[in-house]
């Protein structure tokens, strides 16, 4: 796979840094033909085999075609262009500068029903796109969910780099993704699938509605224990408001086993998130009403 060998710097002014990761720093550009703004990610080329630094290229290259796969829909970030250097290879990817959904939860501690509900209701839609396409994330959590802009409430799924296609019947397993949303299958060095991402979503869902996360424990280890034996519970402290609705969608995703668990079509088809007035005032008052009958 060859990429854009035109110096990147005559192409596009780099501006602030938005974020960066291990190997990886996104910065704001400006597109010096349009004056469009975009976001560029660099990722550091691994040098050498053996070194434990940078990303290998075919890595690289996974990346870059799961996201040409799926970009395009308006819940996924879309890719424009690709150019490399020596050090690394540059994704031009569309910009989001809303911050992450990470951050807004934060500000509030954590959102009433209708507000997760309509996040989590974009969230699925694009994982549904994802799923369709034979893509899996591996890595939903709240800082890879960014909102477009700021004050608005679309959001994007961010950073594939651990995505990958998964086609039916090819096994995948790998000891990766971020400790506290990794479902049991991956504790478990088991094959990894769609259903991989649904417990992810599962956590990010259980925060968005309480600000606590359910499996987080003192150390990995613990919380590795805590996620193989499914050891959750709804604390009244901070679900005691929350409707058997929104607790009963979090369970069908909690679910060890990973046949059993809700898919993204389970999701999207259920009260909670389908209800009739699913995400509007008048559905809590319908189940508030219920409740205190
Ligand atoms: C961090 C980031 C990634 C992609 N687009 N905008 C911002």
């Amino acid at each position: 796979l060859t990429f854009n060998e035109a110096p990147f710097a005559e192409s596009y002014d780099v501006g602030e840094e938005l974020g960066s990761g291990q190997f990886a720093v996104v910065y704001k550009v400006t597109s010096r033909k349009t004056g469009e703004k975009f976001a560029a990610k660099f990722i550091k080329k691994r040098r050498y085999a053996t070194s434990r630094r940078g990303v290998p290229r075919a890595h690289i290259e996974r990346e870059v075609e799961v996201l040409k796969a799926v970009g395009g829909h308006e819940n996924v970030i879309q890719i424009i262009d690709v150019f490399e250097t020596g050090n690394d290879v540059i994704l031009v990817l569309e910009l989001v500068s809303g911050g992450e959904l990470f951050d807004h939860v934060c500000a509030r501690e954590h959102l009433d029903e209708a507000e997760a509900c309509a996040f989590i209701k974009q969230i699925l839609n694009g994982i549904r796109h994802l799923h369709t396409n034979y893509v899996v994330h591996l890595d939903i959590k709240p800082e890879n969910l960014m909102l477009r802009k700021k004050g608005e409430t679309q959001l994007k799924l961010i950073d594939f780099g651990l995505s990958r296609h998964i086609y039916p019947g090819t096994p995948v397993k790998d000891m990766i993704g971020t400790p506290e949303f990794v479902a049991p299958e991956v504790v478990n060095y088991e094959p990894l699938s769609p259903a991989t991402d649904m417990w992810a979503l599962g956590v990010v869902t259980y925060i968005l509605l309480s600000g606590v996360s359910p499996f987080l424990g003192r150390n990995r280890d613990e919380t590795f224990c805590n996620i193989t034996s499914v050891n959750y519970h709804f604390s009244p402290t901070y679900f005691g408001t929350t409707s058997q609705l929104a607790k009963d969608f979090i369970g069908r995703l909690f679910v060890k086993d990973s046949h059993s668990r809700a898919t993204v079509d389970d999701c999207l088809n259920h009260p909670w998130v389908r209800g009739p007035r699913a995400g509007g005032p008048s559905d809590l008052r319908l189940n508030s009403t219920i409740n205190v009958a």
